[in-house]
């Protein structure tokens, strides 16, 4: 665990960027600092690995004072990864990412091994290896610089707006990529953003500051979004809150109806039999679903695949959740949302009435699932 202990940066102009800052760092977990600009995220994060030095305070590394191992063990515990991901210009990627591991006194051989395997663990092709950073893509170089902060298998990962020079779409992967990395390394990862969306996705413990460098509130993102501390940190949350913690709510347990879901070949019989449902699903004959089909036409004892209503998007019971299946029933003309099983196979549809019951026994009750956001 990296405790911060009553911690304050004033820089040597009077400027106060952290003020008495105090948080407990889980091992193993990401932990996100976000906040406006200038609020001392920055700062902070660089106390952690001592490239500033606290004013007033301690940093205790599993118990002890961060100041009384020498700072350059101290700093190869600790993968650093900056924005624009700060790579030498003038060495290959393998050679960026097997950095760390020559310093430590490694032989070039084992350690581009090293770097060979580090990059398909973040997702870059090895037949970039041999290029320079000018030769990659923003994302690609953002993926070097956490290979190179992994290279030395450091306990903890300290990441600062790493993902930010990059556009909405790279960045979702990156964010993607990072969450797996973590389930495979199990890395203590301090992580900068100014933007809360990163961080709810991202942490498993959320620190929001505010300017002048003081916590706000230091919650998981599911308690920040239910019960956020004060108007400022209600504010940062921005619009959409209440919908956007329904993701951290399971669909699992919403209860499916199969009896509008009919095969394209079904026959008038079965068509004229189905009861109280005004529209039925149509899936294809393995089960996919085509459309809904229209109160007139189903009537008329036949589907016309042509006057098929779009059902909206689908969600997986058990792996989305409740915020996507909701999703799935604003988006369809019906008002029920189509569940799918992993192959994409219809299993059944859900009124958004039975949706509405859920959510609310989920704001009233039920302890959000801190997975179901992923
Ligand atoms: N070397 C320095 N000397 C004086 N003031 C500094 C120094 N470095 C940072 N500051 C000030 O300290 C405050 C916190 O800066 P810091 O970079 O930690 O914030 P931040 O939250 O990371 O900001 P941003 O999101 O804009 O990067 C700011 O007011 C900044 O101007």
């Amino acid at each position: 665990m990296i405790r911060i202990d009553a911690v304050t940066k004033r820089y040597p102009d009077g400027t106060v960027a952290v003020d008495r800052l105090s948080l407990e760092i889980p091992d193993r977990a990401i932990t996100v600092l976000v906040g406006p600009s200038g609020c001392g995220k920055t700062t902070t994060l660089r106390m952690i690995n001592r490239m500033v030095e606290p004013s007033e305070g301690s940093i205790l590394l599993d118990g002890q004072d961060i100041r009384q191992q020498p700072v350059n063990t101290l700093r190869r515990s600790m993968g650093y990864v900056i924005q624009n991901a700060g790579l030498f210009q003038h060495r290959t990627i393998l050679d960026n990412i097997a950095t760390v591991p020559r310093l430590l006194g490694w032989s070039k051989q084992k350690a581009r091994e090293r770097a060979a395997e580090l990059m398909e663990r973040v997702g870059l092709d090895t037949a970039l290896a041999k290029r320079y950073p000018y030769q990659l893509s923003g994302g690609q170089q953002q993926r070097v610089g956490v290979a190179r902060a992994l290279a030395a298998d450091p306990p903890v990962l300290l990441m600062d707006e790493p993902f930010s020079a990059v556009d909405p779409i790279v960045r979702k992967g990156l964010q993607d990529e990072l969450l797996r990395i973590q389930d495979e390394l199990g890395k203590t990862i301090v992580f900068v953003t100014h933007d809360i969306d990163e961080a709810i996705k991202l942490g498993t413990m959320v620190a929001v500051l505010r300017t002048g460098g003081r916590l706000a509130q230091f919650a998981p993102p599911a308690e920040l979004l239910s019960a956020p501390a004060d108007p400022f940190v209600e504010d940062f949350l921005g619009a959409d809150r209440g919908i956007r913690r329904l993701s951290f709510f399971p669909s699992a347990e919403l209860e499916l109806q199969t009896a509008p879901v009919v095969a394209i070949d079904a026959g008038a019989e079965k068509l004229a039999s189905r009861g109280a449902a005004p529209y039925l699903l149509v899936t294809d004959v393995d089960g996919r679903p085509l459309g809904w089909g229209a109160p007139d036409d189903l009537t008329a004892g036949e589907i016309d695949r042509d006057r098929l209503l779009p059902y909206g998007r689908p969600f997986v019971p058990g792996t989305d959740s409740l915020r996507t299946a909701l999703d799935g029933a604003v988006l369809s003309p019906t008002g029920w949302a189509v569940a799918v099983d992993g192959e994409g196979r219809a299993v059944g549809v859900v009124s958004q009435q039975v949706i509405g019951e859920a959510v609310r026994a989920a704001h009233t009750a039920g302890r959000p699932d801190a997975k179901a956001a992923r």
